[in-house]
């Protein structure tokens, strides 16, 4: 009998922004080398500028960024790779665009203290201004019990987190 492959892993780090998904993302890629798409660096120059001036992206903004997203992975996943992605794929139903990456999409949740994510906010420099926490938060759809994932708190350091997410997934 042939043996049954695994389809390739594709880990998305979700989280409204200054969840630390994309620090948490990158001490992942350190251990496992595998390619990691930034969702930041997919956005058209639109988005950017409409975030930068503090106004929340619409459904309409989001759906293409998703797709190019999901396209990123599939195309890995077609050759058998498995992936990384940091994405805060706030709603159930952007988290079904993504899943078209592949069977093996499987979602970190990073999940904390909004007061602790507003200090962090603070002392970044990115375009996401803190004022746009608030909206994130709204709109958030936490994972569902049928979604395949884990939730992790971004109070711990990110190496930790990245242990806890080798282990859940037997790759430790
Ligand atoms: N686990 C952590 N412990 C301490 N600081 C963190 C942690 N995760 C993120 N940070 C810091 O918080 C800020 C936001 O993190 P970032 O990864 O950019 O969040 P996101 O990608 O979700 O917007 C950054 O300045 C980062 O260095
Ligand atoms: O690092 C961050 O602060 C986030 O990643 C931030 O850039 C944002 O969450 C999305 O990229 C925008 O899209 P949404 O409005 O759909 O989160």
């Amino acid at each position: 009998m042939t043996p049954t492959q695994e389809p390739p892993l594709h880990l998305v780090f979700m989280g409204v922004s200054g969840s630390g998904k994309s620090t948490v993302a990158r001490a992942v890629q350190e251990r496992l080398g595998w390619a990691f798409a930034e969702g930041d660096d997919f956005h058209p120059p639109e988005n950017v500028a409409k975030m930068s001036e503090g106004t929340p992206l619409t459904d309409a903004d989001r759906w293409g960024w998703l797709e190019s997203l999901a396209e990123w992975a599939a195309e890995r996943d077609a050759r058998g790779e498995p992936t990384l992605m940091a994405c805060s794929a706030l709603r159930k139903s952007y988290r079904d665009v993504l899943r078209r990456g592949g069977e093996g999409t499987f979602f970190v949740h990073c999940t904390g203290d909004k007061h602790m994510l507003l200090d962090r906010m603070n002392a970044r420099e990115h375009f996401m201004p803190p004022s746009l926490l608030e909206s994130q938060l709204d709109t958030l759809e936490p994972l569902r019990p049928d979604e395949r994932g884990m939730d992790v708190d971004p109070a711990l350091p990110p190496e930790r987190l990245a242990a806890m997410v080798l282990a859940r997934l037997g790759l430790a």
